[in-house]
């Protein structure tokens, strides 16, 4: 039997699978936290790394592994392959500035043009320029710049040489100098943001190729191109409610949407990935559990409790600022409050309903970027919740399949490893998860209120 392992580094935590590589059977997995902050030093992925391994039962056995991870990171080595500096994450808004001056000096249809992205905050580049403004000697300091899961592959590695930095297309279609319709960086970008182009980047590798280390390495991918992978989406939308709350689909086009809704990113198998992202996702849960003084369980029995709608109660959930609309500066506000509809149970429901409020505007994106928005499927720790299986359909107005628990990016970095086990152009099959699927009414006053408050917002 050969087995192959899948990593999840995400903003939370890791997770490793470690899979059979005909059949994508579940051998055995582990997983690892880590830790809160925008701001992160790369070796505490290592640690985790190396502890979600541990629990997965080692890597002797194992053939070939991918790592999957959050995208955007911004990872600065010295000519020594030392951090320079702790890795600024794909939700550290503090570049917003260096986004908008990025934005206004080519233009939003340019950026769109040239690689499908309109700078935000979460972007590569805009770190580069906050850091090359900001911090000018580590910015000096800096030989290479890679992301976490290409700093993660090359630590696995165990080169220490810079010049063994590798990534893959779907990651570098992120940072906002890279073309991944002629799948190269374009150093004219890199240089306007970073004020240099001298810096080392990360060998590009196609999807099933790989690398030599203690064992095979696969290219890895951005944690959502993993997911699609993992879950077997094909062109099916896929919504993902982690820390960031994600609407995503493979298609065969790279998009290019000047409003920056939906960024133009690549996918791991040769194709692209449109896909919108807010920075308010499951948190928003977390956060209203806190606040209520409840259990995650206990606030989807609360939403569950409510009517749709709240009784008018409406979250416009920007707890971390917020990247779609870009507004790294909100913060989130309660509307519509009175003496009979102020209670946990409306709030519960309210703030499941303004998350998926704020990906239903991802959702109509898609839609007009050409995605077939009949049905969307749900993962990400969210999706456990059964007030946001039960509510999502009644926000986004389509039935909505949940898979089965799993980690699916995990899975989909497992699948790219077996995929590097084979001359094959496509990876292989494996047997998809049982799924249950939700159906209900649509309620247009959910997303017509919700339209209000947070158009309040930004009228402010
Ligand atoms: N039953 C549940 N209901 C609501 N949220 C949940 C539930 N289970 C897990 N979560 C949330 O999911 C989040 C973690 O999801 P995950 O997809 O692993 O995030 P990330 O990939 O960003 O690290 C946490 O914020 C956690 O509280
Ligand atoms: O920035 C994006 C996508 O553009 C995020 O989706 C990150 O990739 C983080 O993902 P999670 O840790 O929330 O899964």
């Amino acid at each position: 039997m050969t087995l192959v392992a899948g990593v999840d580094s995400s903003t939370q935590s890791c997770k490793v699978v470690v899979r059979e590589a005909e059949t994508g059977r579940l051998v055995r997995e582990g997983r690892a936290a880590h830790p809160d902050g925008t701001e992160v030093h790369p070796d505490h992925w290592w640690t985790a790394l190396q502890a979600a391994i541990e629990q997965a039962g080692g890597l002797d056995d194992v053939d070939a592994l991918s790592v999957a991870g959050q995208q955007h990171g911004m990872v600065c080595l010295d000519e020594d392959g030392n951090v320079v500096r702790e890795a600024l994450l794909w939700n550290d808004t503090r570049s917003a500035a260096a986004a908008a001056d990025l934005t206004a000096e080519l233009g939003a249809e340019q950026w769109a043009h040239r690689i499908g992205l309109v700078p935000v905050a979460s972007f590569t580049i805009t770190k580069l320029r906050w850091l090359a403004q900001h911090e000018p000697a580590n910015a000096k300091r800096t030989a290479a710049v890679c992301l976490p899961h290409d700093w993660l592959t090359w630590r696995l590695r165990g080169t220490g040489h810079l010049a063994d930095l590798v990534t893959d297309r779907s990651d570098a279609s992120g940072t906002g100098y890279f073309d991944s319709t002629a799948n190269v960086y374009v150093p004219d970008l890199l240089e306007r943001g970073f004020g240099r182009a001298d810096v080392l980047l990360p060998r590009v590798l196609g999807p099933a190729e790989s690398v030599e280390g203690p064992l095979r390495l696969g290219a890895g991918a951005g944690d959502n191109a993993a997911a699609i992978l993992g879950v077997g989406a094909g062109t099916e939308v896929l919504v993902s409610l982690g820390t960031s709350g994600v609407v995503t689909a493979t298609s065969e086009v790279r998009a290019a949407d000047a409003s920056g809704i939906v960024a133009g990113f690549a996918d791991a198998t040769g194709r692209y990935l449109p896909l919108a992202c807010t920075l308010n996702a499951a948190r928003v849960l977390d956060a209203t559990a806190r606040m209520l003084g409840v259990d995650l369980a206990k606030l989807s029995d609360l939403a569950l409790s409510a009517k749709p709608g709240a009784e008018g109660v409406v979250l416009v959930p920007y707890l971390e600022g917020e990247r779609t609309p870009n507004l790294p500066d909100a913060t989130g506000a309660l509307h519509g409050l009175t003496l009979t509809n102020a209670t946990p149970a409306n709030i519960a429901r309210a703030a499941v309903e303004g998350m998926l409020c704020g990906l239903a505007v991802g959702l109509d994106a898609l839609a007009e970027q050409g995605a077939d928005v009949t049905g969307v499927r749900l993962v990400g720790g969210a999706a456990a919740s059964p007030a946001v299986r039960e509510i999502a359909p009644t926000v986004f107005g389509v039935p909505v399949t949940v898979p089965a628990p799993g980690e699916y990016v995990a899975d989909g970095a497992a699948r790219q490893a077996a995929w590097t086990l084979t001359d094959g152009t496509t990876p292989p099959e494996w047997a998809g998860s049982e799924s249950s699927r939700y159906a209900a009414d649509a309620v247009p006053e959910i997303r017509a209120r919700y339209g209000e408050a947070a158009q309040r917002y930004l009228s402010r």
